[in-house]
């Protein structure tokens, strides 16, 4: 089985409550359909009752839940949450009704805060900092960490470097321009993120334009000192920088250009120094390689919220509704 069949099997075993606030885009219906027949999750539709019912006409929803939030019982509670939440930022009763009866990704969090969802799918159509900074105000961070960050599951077809096609990269969504102290905490977290989706051990590359010392840059000076950070917070993890990709990825230039490292040329979590490397990194080989590519999936939050690229498929939503299943039942 590929990695999206397996993560699809762990969903149905334990079945979750899924938000998909996007009710105004069909790839958001064509995912549901599918995953309602596939039983990976149960799924909650938050928008217009007249909408959901206009823009899903011809899709077969049976099992579905609307949640309307003009009409919902749950609304005034969600209102009053959302003040004592964001108070301290200005948050008036008036603006946080404005929010949750306009904004449904924001209706979609709050559900989950609230424990009436498990997690949340978007970003189909919006772009990801407004899909993220709901999850930020309201869900924060999990306890013991102090940093959100965002990934994407690449799996790579014909390809048996990383495991058996499958990687992460990081971070590919969320952390624009990371220092040192964040790059580690990006690495710590995906390679936890490697274990709980992959269920593998992660080998987890600091990349770079340098291997060891190939290049002198300030650019590199940070990878380095994210590297020592990260061996220093996690001894026990299999982790090596400053490496290029080819020196992380292929084994005889991962023996050439860094010797003796237990990491280059069979890593499988690729962490990239920036947010325009992440970025664009990972739309090259969806692109190009046609690669599956599931996220930005975030990590170090208190409950599974995830966002997707705007590019996506229905499949992408599928895979990512379930992945947000599994995270759900791993964060237990
Ligand atoms: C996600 C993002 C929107 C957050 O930044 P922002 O909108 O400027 O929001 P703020 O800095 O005001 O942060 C909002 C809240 O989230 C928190 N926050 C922001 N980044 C965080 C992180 N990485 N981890 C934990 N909390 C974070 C802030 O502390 C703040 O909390 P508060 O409002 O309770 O004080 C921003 O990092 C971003 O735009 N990232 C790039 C997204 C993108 O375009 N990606 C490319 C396509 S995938
Ligand atoms: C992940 C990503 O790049 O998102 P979008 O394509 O929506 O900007």
């Amino acid at each position: 089985m590929g990695f999206i069949d397996v993560i699809k099997a762990k969903a149905k075993a334990d079945k979750k409550v899924i938000v998909l606030p996007e009710t105004e885009d069909k790839r958001t219906y064509e995912a549901a359909e599918a995953v309602l027949k596939e039983g990976t999750a149960n799924l909650i539709l938050v928008g217009s009752k007249e909408e959901i019912e206009k823009n899903g006409a011809g899709f077969d929803l049976t099992g579905a839940v609307i949640v309307d939030p003009a009409t919902d019982e749950r609304t005034a509670g969600y209102i009053a949450k959302l003040v004592e939440l964001r108070q301290k930022k200005g948050m008036t009763e008036e603006q946080a009704k404005e929010i949750l009866l306009t904004n449904y990704l924001y209706y979609g969090v709050m559900m989950v805060k609230m424990g009436d969802a498990d997690g949340m799918v978007s970003g189909a159509c919006h772009s990801t900092a407004d899909t993220l900074r709901p999850c930020l105000q309201i869900l924060k961070t999990k306890p013991g960490t102090k940093l959100v960050s965002a990934f994407f599951v690449m799996v790579v077809p014909d390809c048996e470097m990383g495991e058996h096609g499958t990687f992460i990269f990081g971070d590919s969504g969320l952390e624009q321009n990371p220092d040192p102290e964040k790059l580690a905490a990006i690495a710590i977290s995906s390679a936890e993120s490697f274990r709980t989706l992959v269920g593998a051990e992660p080998k987890v590359a600091m990349l770079s334009h340098s291997t060891k010392g190939s290049a002198k840059h300030a650019d590199v000076d940070k990878v380095v000192e994210a590297t020592k950070i990260a061996k220093e917070a996690a001894p026990e993890l299999m982790l090596d920088g400053e490496l290029q990709l080819d020196a992380a990825i292929v084994p005889e230039i991962g023996e050439s250009k860094a010797p003796g490292s237990k990491v280059a040329g069979h890593a499988n979590v690729l962490i990239f120094p920036d947010l325009d490397a992440g970025n664009i990194g990972y739309k090259l080989v969806q692109r190009l390689a046609k690669a599956e590519a599931y996220g930005p999936l975030t990590q170090g939050i208190a409950k599974p919220v995830n966002d997707l690229s705007r590019g996506c498929s229905a499949a992408d939503i599928e895979g990512v509704i379930a992945i947000t299943a599994v995270q759900a039942q791993a964060a237990e």
